[in-house]
């Protein structure tokens, strides 16, 4: 009943989508821990083959914050910490939330690469719902994620890849969109025999 009542609607979903932007500035004020499980249980819908739900969550908020900094900036050198290192903290300690997403990976490659591709689908579903609700995200790939010693601050376990880290809150500014080519300029249409002259 569910599913023929969501097929027969009308939301405007590419409005969400064309408008969601990557929100970078973030005001302190709290996201809360039920909202941001809210979001998950609406973003593990995600498509993902042989329901094998491939993805785990760790959450970081309030005063684990500052472990997640001291984390982070453990993987920079000296000469990196001091130079950016006090406001990479205070950015990294101010921000609402940051959630690790990490992907259990499997031993076979057409699996491994599948899952992968879930867990994707599950970040973008967790960005939309949030950007709906007014919460802006970030996905963050930076070089850290793949660092041993931020992996073990954390109890990520070897078969876990680190897809992202979403940092989480309310937008202080939002950028402006970056232009996407028309996808008529990526398209090629095949609809007649033979495929090749
Ligand atoms: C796989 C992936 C990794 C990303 N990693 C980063 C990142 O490390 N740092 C960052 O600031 N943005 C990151 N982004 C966000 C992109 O930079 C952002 O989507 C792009 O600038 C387009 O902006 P929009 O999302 O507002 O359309 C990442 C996005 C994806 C899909």
């Amino acid at each position: 009943m569910e599913a023929v009542r969501a097929a027969g609607s009308s939301y405007p979903l590419a409005d969400l989508i064309q408008s969601r932007r990557t929100i970078r500035a973030f005001k302190p004020d709290p996201v809360s821990k039920e909202q941001i499980i809210a979001l998950l249980n609406t973003a593990v819908w995600a498509p993902n083959h042989g329901n094998r739900q491939p993805w785990r969550f760790i959450l970081v908020m309030d005063e684990a914050r500052e472990a997640f900094a001291e984390a982070v900036l453990r993987t920079h050198s000296a000469e990196e910490r001091a130079k950016i290192g006090a406001q990479r903290h205070e950015y990294l300690t101010t921000l609402p939330a940051q959630l690790i997403v990490l992907q259990t990976e499997d031993s076979r490659h057409k699996q491994r690469e599948e899952d992968f591709g879930a867990v994707c689908c599950l970040i973008q579903n967790f960005q939309l719902a949030a950007w709906e609700q007014g919460i802006g995200v970030v996905w963050k790939t930076n070089h850290y994620i793949y660092e041993p010693r931020f992996r073990s601050a954390f109890g990520i376990q070897p078969g876990e890849k680190v897809v992202g880290v979403l940092y989480i809150g309310y937008a202080e500014t939002v950028p402006a969109a970056q232009p996407r080519a028309r996808a008529e300029t990526k398209l090629t249409v095949l609809d007649r025999l033979p495929l090749i002259d």
